[in-house]
């Protein structure tokens, strides 16, 4: 096996990370979250799939991302957190049809061709999967796969990028650094490839990260070490971050805003704090009231298949607070002070 140089340069940490990553805007360090800028503004995005039925599987979604921020999208599984996700990368199947705008700085993400998304992909907006070892390329060392992005996008010398990726790798907290170049992802346990696959999809500094369950299946040490790195991509980096989880506790340690989906819609969006602490929506109540911490009671019921929703609140069948207004008309989401939340309890 062909082996990648061993990075001598940056065992002896002669070269500060500073003068090679891109330069980040310095304003935004004295920036409180309210005067930042706007990264990311999704609005009305509406999402069907197109079969033997028509599908509307996401619908009346906005929100916005400032710049390093983290919003984090929770919800039961099949809500469409990860259709957003695809929605913002342009990578739907062909048999989707969307409505509704994505603007990322400011610039339509929607009427974007591919060779202007390519552009974009990886550099300014990255994701990691929710599947990692599907995402990683098992017939590459994890070195190649990180140096690769680095001669596409930045046109980057072997030398440099060779120093960036084991220093991408460094910050993952793998010790061994120059080993690790030349592990294949099937040597690797999961914990270890999901590292690899965060160093892989931050090298570039993206202004956007979008994880995708990053905590899915890893240990409770990995989960520990992936909080860590993602603060580390906030404080440090200045990365805004659309974090999608099932794991509350996840999102609590995380985010500073969320949005709570339920069968297709975002039914709550809340400061953390207000969330976890004033629950408003019937639905947020019964997902927090099902933390182990609050006694583990679940919702009863199920979320309805988004081909035969319910008519009026989609919640109304499983609610404990249901009117008769809610069996018929479909509530709208309504901003009140800084939260938003769809339920005719809050006119
Ligand atoms: N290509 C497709 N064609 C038709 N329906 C699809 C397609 N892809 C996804 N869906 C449907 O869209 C809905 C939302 O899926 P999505 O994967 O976004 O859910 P999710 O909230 O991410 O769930 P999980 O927490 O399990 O990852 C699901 O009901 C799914 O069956
Ligand atoms: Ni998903």
């Amino acid at each position: 096996m062909k082996t990648l140089p061993r990075n001598t340069l940056l065992e002896k940490n002669t070269l500060p990370e500073r003068n090679i990553l891109p330069e980040r805007n310095t304003l935004l360090e004295k920036n409180t979250l309210l005067e930042r800028n706007t990264l990311l503004e999704v609005r009305d995005l509406e999402i069907s799939f197109q079969g033997i039925e028509t599908v509307t599987v996401l619908s009346g979604i906005s929100f916005s991302i400032k710049e390093s921020e983290t919003l984090a999208l929770v919800g039961e599984t099949g809500c469409g957190k990860s259709i957003v996700a695809h929605a913002i990368m342009n990578l739907l199947p062909p048999e989707s049809r969307v409505k509704g705008n994505i603007e990322f700085r400011g610039k339509s993400l929607s009427g974007m061709n591919e060779k202007e998304m390519a552009k974009i992909r990886g550099r300014e907006i990255a994701i990691i999967f929710q599947n990692p070892s599907l995402a990683l390329n098992p017939v590459y060392p994890i070195g190649h796969q990180l140096v690769e992005p680095l001669y596409v996008h930045q046109k980057e010398k072997k030398k440099t990028a060779l120093f960036r990726a084991a220093l991408a790798l460094k910050r993952m907290g793998f010790v061994n650094f120059s080993e690790c170049m030349n592990y294949y992802p099937s040597w690797c346990s999961g914990g270890m490839n999901q590292r690899f696959l965060i160093a892989a999809s931050t090298i570039l500094n993206p202004a956007l990260l979008i994880a995708d369950e990053p905590s899915k299946g890893l240990d409770k040490k990995c989960i520990t070490e992936l909080e860590a790195e993602l603060k580390n991509l906030k404080m440090e980096r200045k990365s805004a971050l659309l974090l999608i989880s099932h794991d509350l506790g996840f999102v609590q340690r995380l985010a500073d805003r969320i949005a709570v989906m339920y069968a297709g819609e975002i039914i709550e969006l809340a400061n953390s704090s207000s969330l976890f602490e004033n629950p408003l929506h019937p639905y947020t109540r019964g997902l927090l009231n099902s933390l182990p911490e609050k006694g583990f009671i679940p919702i009863p019921g199920f979320s309805p298949p988004l081909n035969s929703l319910p008519s009026g609140c989609r919640f109304h069948p499983r609610c404990p607070l249901r009117e008769k207004r809610c069996i018929r008309v479909h509530p709208e989401i309504k901003e009140t002070g800084e939260r938003a939340v769809r339920c005719f309890l809050y006119p």
